[in-house]
């Protein structure tokens, strides 16, 4: 089992048999933070670093996977495990998401998670997918996305979950829901998150073609909400943060919940039957046959 070792102002997650101290909800063992009294708590854990204002209140949640920020078991887990601690922590009110990969923001889930493996492995895997999406829909303090790149599919979800999004404004940048195009289908989740951001007919549009929007079509459909030029993305956002932290936070997070609750509800009802779907699917020879010829696709774009 991976380790997640976060140092400074950090907690440290350990592997069964590495046990420090009582256990977390991840089948990790967590020692929690220990935070520094000067305002600016960074933790860097492989994939994730998080830098807490805490006189702002504000936590900047940066990807740091690279090459694509591609979504594995291990940087899913650390990403919950890091909205989690936040979510917790009275000094923080909210969250920017953005990307240390230039060009990139997340190019989705790790499609070798989904290609070659166990059902175990993908049971394990989807329920992972769901726990982030869960966290982030249902997310009690403000999020938003600072899309610095490229954002197919899951990394699409993970914008869509945010309560606003800023894109950087650089036309070869694309970001959709593109999984008909791997002969993959979106699963209900997704395609609720997208509905609920863009509409009915126009996620029909979108879902159906697998298409991936350049930052000015995503801003004429509502995909995201602003456009700014490359280099202004994250104090874009920082700013629009302090912005929607004027409104009280209790008022601001029951509206929220009333709009997203009952679509976070329909996949807590259905999780065990969402994941038995996931892995039937994904293990098909038709599926496995489409993610592959995918994955060579990318490899041999590159020669
Ligand atoms: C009946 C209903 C049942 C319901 C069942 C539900 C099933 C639904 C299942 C899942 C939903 C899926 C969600 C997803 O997120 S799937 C992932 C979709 N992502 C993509 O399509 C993006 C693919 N990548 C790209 O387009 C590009 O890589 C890029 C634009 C992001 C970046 O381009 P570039 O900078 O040129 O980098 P490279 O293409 O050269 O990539 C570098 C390296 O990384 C590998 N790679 C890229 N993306 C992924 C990925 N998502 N997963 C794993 N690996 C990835 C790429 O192959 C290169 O590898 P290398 O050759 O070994 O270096």
């Amino acid at each position: 089992m991976a380790a997640v070792l976060r140092r400074g102002a950090s907690f440290i997650c350990l592997g069964s048999s590495q046990l420090l101290s009582g256990g977390c909800k991840h089948g990790r063992t967590c020692i929690l933070p220990f935070f520094s009294s000067n305002n600016r708590n960074s933790s860097s854990s492989s994939k994730i670093k998080v830098d807490l204002d805490s006189s702002t209140g504000i936590a900047v949640v940066k990807f740091q996977n690279p090459p694509v920020n591609s979504m594995s078991l291990d940087f899913l887990t650390e990403f919950v495990i890091s909205l989690e601690k936040l979510e917790l922590d009275k000094s923080c009110r909210g969250v920017i998401l953005t990307s240390a990969q230039p060009k990139i923001f997340s190019a989705g889930l790790d499609i070798l998670e989904m290609y070659g493996k166990s059902p175990e492995h993908y049971a394990e895997f989807w329920k992972s997918v769901q726990d982030i999406w869960l966290k982030m829909y249902g997310y009690r303090k403000m999020t938003i996305a600072a899309i610095n790149g490229f954002s197919p599919a899951g990394g699409c979800l993970v914008a869509l979950s945010c309560d606003y999004r800023i894109m950087a404004d650089n036309p070869r940048y694309r970001i959709g829901l593109n999984e008909t195009q791997l002969g993959i289908v979106a699963p209900f989740w997704f395609k609720d998150t997208m509905v609920n951001t863009v509409g009915h007919r126009t996620a029909e549009l979108s879902l159906q073609f697998g298409l991936m929007y350049s930052p000015s079509d995503a801003l004429k459909i509502g995909l995201v909400d602003q456009l700014v030029p490359e280099e202004n993305v994250l104090g874009t956002a920082t700013e629009t943060m302090t912005k929607w932290l004027a409104i009280p936070d209790h008022a601001r997070e029951i509206s929220k919940s009333m709009l997203r609750k009952p679509t976070v509800d329909r996949l807590l009802a259905s999780r065990d039957a969402d994941t038995k779907n996931f892995v039937n699917f994904v293990s098909r020879d038709s599926i496995q046959k489409s993610l592959g010829l995918y994955l060579t696709m990318l490899k041999e774009r590159k020669e």
